[in-house]
């Protein structure tokens, strides 16, 4: 990225979501971009994956302004873990199947996207396994709706509704997500892999499994995390972008991070924010 701004078409808040921001990724290098809520992180991801383009300045592909790439070239390059993942009312085995449409029905792979997923475990212990259809994630976005808008007796109808229907928790949803993420690695055309916070519902257990599994699959791709959480990842990146108020405030690994003291001998952000997260743990 070179000097790029960004504020969103149509978004009310006065300024920019992103503000002159510069920064150069090597191919397979490990990338984790962190930062406070609303700092810009994800942001940042729609720029790269050209879900916006900027308002001024330039997103650079191998030195081409990614205007002028072919968006179905981009798309096929770049495989996505976002944090707004769908899951649809198909089976298990097709809500993972569709990473790569053109092995859907291999459950071969299917089961090994799943295992590296981290959803094999709770898949097998259902009735159905691979054939168990799930309830679509609209509709209870649709009792949320109806929640807020008409008061408590609709509320409690559509929670105990929900109660029946809801298939997997949220956890599992992830899991899933995961799991298609993995089989879309299958087809091979992937240079980019993009994970925004792909393990916010999982237990510690879950998010080392797949942090590790996604490592795995790197082999000379690039790869690029957003995560609050510090540790697994931010020491073993070639690069960490920390993000403040719609401002890349600080770069580098985190040893040289960790080093930055400000004129009265103030801690770097990434440093602050390295050691809030540490502390809970460190103190008891
Ligand atoms: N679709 C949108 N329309 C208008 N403003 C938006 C939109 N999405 C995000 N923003 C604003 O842009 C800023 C950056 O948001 P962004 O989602 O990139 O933050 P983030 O660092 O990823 O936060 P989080 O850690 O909470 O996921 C915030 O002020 C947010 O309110």
């Amino acid at each position: 990225m070179k000097n790029v701004k960004f504020s969103y078409p149509g978004g009310k808040s006065d300024g920019n979501a992103l503000h002159d921001i510069s920064f150069s990724i090597k191919p397979g290098q490990l990338v984790v971009i962190v930062g406070p809520n609303g700092s810009g992180k994800s942001t940042l991801l729609k720029l790269l994956t050209r879900l916006f383009d900027c308002t001024s300045g330039q997103v650079l592909v191998n030195e081409e302004d990614i205007r002028e790439c072919k968006l179905s070239d981009l798309r096929s390059a770049t495989a996505v873990l976002a944090q707004d993942y769908q899951i649809f009312p198909l089976s298990l085995a097709e809500n993972i199947g569709m990473g790569n449409p053109e092995v859907v029905a291999d459950q071969k792979l299917i089961q090994d996207s799943a295992r590296k997923g981290g959803a094999d475990t709770f898949i097998s212990k259902r009735v159905d396994k691979y054939s168990t259809v799930l309830e679509p994630k609209a509709i209870h976005l649709l009792g949320q709706a109806a929640f807020k808008g008409d008061g408590s007796e609709i509320a409690q109808i559509y929670c105990n509704s929900k109660e029946e229907k809801e298939e997997i928790s949220g956890g599992e949803q992830q899991r899933v997500a995961a799991s298609r993420t993995f089989m879309r690695l299958t087809c091979g055309e992937v240079k980019l892999i993009i994970a925004d916070e792909p393990s916010s519902n999982l237990d510690p257990r879950g998010e080392s499994e797949m942090f590790r599994n996604l490592l795995n699959e790197r082999q000379g791709k690039t790869m690029i995390f957003v995560t609050h959480r510090f540790g697994h990842l931010t020491k073993q990146a070639d690069l960490i972008l920390c993000m403040k108020d719609g401002h890349l405030v600080e770069q580098g690994t985190h040893d040289k991070l960790m080093e930055i003291r400000g004129e009265n001998g103030e801690r770097g952000e990434y440093c602050k924010l390295y050691e809030i997260q540490a502390r809970p743990f460190t103190d008891v």
